[in-house]
């Protein structure tokens, strides 16, 4: 669906949908990385398509490893990896990928000649700075500190200190190379709380499971010992985070989505929506299918209602306890509600899903998800405040600005913190939302324009950073076409 503004579908009935997610951004960069550089060849399956994804095979194939595409079906696809040795004279074309950007230049300085990265505009902005001064103090040599950036090797490894505050790919961009440095590598973090953990557990569980031996017992420290990364055979888990919007749609529509193959042991952050939402109102059930995953069914807090005015004002934000104002699994029940639209004028939804809560939550560790979770807020019935994410400021957008400005823009009441942002129920009406070639804020547009009609997503294809098929899959989970 390539057109500039995507009129969002406003859901006129509850949904009950299946909605099978292709495969995690995550897990497929590192696994795609790991087997270019394994001592054999190997085999990623289920891998994801889509522009970072794509923008990732292409990187690999630039410093000499071999794709071969050895099957494709709707649950990605089978890639066939031959590791060679790491060519120079590449010129690495990043998009706006955060894993690219700061996966593949450790890779890079093991090339036998120099390696130019650059990316889109706004990839130019994204912080790079720690990784690179990191690959510098093991031994490369690097023209700038900011993507364009040109990157000459050898690099033998050691020991390095980087403030990772600003992103975990620096930690993780650095580990998933290190075996390959002729003294491995031990990174200290010295600086504020490195967020998103889980996705640094993800790039060590990854490293363990392909033989490499890596220490992480002391806090802030990882230590990789120099060996071979075995060749291994690797399946993909479905993408978590892209779970969000869908789970959030049953939140807003009323009704229920599941979501097959949701792994029941994951370092994925998208784990974390099972207690997020259920925090908003949601009512979460896994059933395990016997094969190490679940159904997971997302209930809205009810379903069918009608639409009608929240009061949302009994829970005030400003008194400065940083004590959770969720109200836990509490489903509000009983009268109709709208979708959580505010009080005043806005419109309202037309399918009229459950009440929506309000939360206060610190999102460091999941930071990935705020932008669902924004949207699912600016619907909600009571306050939310979002924290612990000062570092989303750089991710493909400025994140807090751009969820306040657009959820703002809407007539809604967001406001920008230190760290996060606070959003209040306001009535909210149709409009342009902005996607600043964000794939989080696109569907986080979605998220709104279910409940809000009149919204048009500007720039919907972005969505294919992660998720190409994502105006399909709405569709088909509202009973419709792709609109
Ligand atoms: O390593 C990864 O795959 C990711 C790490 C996180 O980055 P930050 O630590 O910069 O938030 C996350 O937000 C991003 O979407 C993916
Ligand atoms: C921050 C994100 O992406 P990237 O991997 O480009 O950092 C994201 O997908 O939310």
């Amino acid at each position: 669906m390539p057109a500039q503004h995507w009129p969002a579908p406003v859901a006129t009935a509850p949904v009950t949908a299946i909605v099978a997610l292709p495969g995690s951004k995550s897990v497929t960069n590192r696994a795609l990385l790991l087997a270019a550089l394994a001592d054999g060849p190997g085999v990623v399956r289920q891998a994801l398509r889509s522009r970072d994804a794509d923008l990732m095979v292409a990187a690999l194939r630039a410093l000499g490893a071999g794709f071969e595409a050895i099957a494709e079906t709707p649950a990605g696809i089978d890639w066939r990896v031959t590791p060679g040795p790491i060519t120079g004279g590449a010129s690495i074309d990043v998009g706006l990928a955060g894993t690219v950007m700061r996966f593949v230049p450790p890779m890079a300085a093991l090339a036998d000649g120099e390696v130019r990265f650059d990316g889109d505009a706004h990839a130019r902005k994204r912080p790079m700075g720690p990784i690179l001064d990191a690959l510098r103090a093991l031994g490369a040599t690097i023209d700038n500190d900011a993507l364009p950036f040109t990157i000459r090797g050898p690099l033998s490894g050691g020991e390095v200190t980087i403030d990772a505050s600003g992103s975990s790919q620096f930690v993780s961009g650095l580990l998933l190379a290190a075996a390959r440095f002729e003294k491995g590598v031990t990174i200290r973090h010295a600086g504020p709380p490195v967020p998103s953990q889980p996705h640094i557990l993800m790039t060590v569980q990854m490293l363990r499971a392909a033989g490499v031996s890596v220490d992480d017992t002391e806090p802030d420290v990882w230590r990789v010992a120099p060996g071979p990364i075995a060749a291994r055979e690797t399946t993909v888990e479905p993408d978590l985070s892209n779970a969000a919007p869908f789970l959030a749609a049953a939140m807003v529509a009323g009704g229920s989505v599941t979501i097959p193959e949701w792994p029941l042991n994951t370092t994925q952050p998208g784990d974390v929506l099972r207690d997020l939402l259920t925090r908003m109102g949601a009512t979460i059930e896994l059933t395990p299918t016997g094969d190490g995953t679940a159904n997971l069914t997302l209930t809205s807090p009810r379903t069918g209602a009608a639409a009608g005015t929240p009061t949302g004002t009994d829970t005030d934000l400003g008194t400065g306890t940083g004590a959770d104002i969720g109200t836990g699994a509490s489903i509000r029940g009983g009268t109709d509600t709208s979708a959580g639209i505010g009080p005043g004028t806005g419109t309202s939804a037309g399918a009229g899903g459950g009440e929506i809560v309000g939360i206060d939550a610190d999102l460091r560790d999941v930071s990935e998800l705020t932008p669902t979770i924004a949207a699912l807020a600016a619907l909600a019935t009571t306050p939310s405040r979002l924290r612990g994410i000062a570092h989303i400021r750089g991710h493909e957008t400025d994140r807090i600005e751009a969820l306040v400005t657009e959820i703002n823009r809407l007539g809604g009441d967001a406001e920008e913190t230190d760290d996060g942002l606070i959003v209040r129920p306001r009535a909210l009406h149709g409009g342009v939302f902005h996607s600043y070639a964000d794939h989080r804020m696109a569907t986080a547009g979605a998220v709104i324009g279910l409940a809000v009609p009149g919204v048009e997503v500007e720039n919907i294809a972005t969505t294919g950073k992660t998720l190409p098929e994502f105006t399909r899959m709405w569709g088909e989970m509202l009973g419709g076409e792709d609109r």
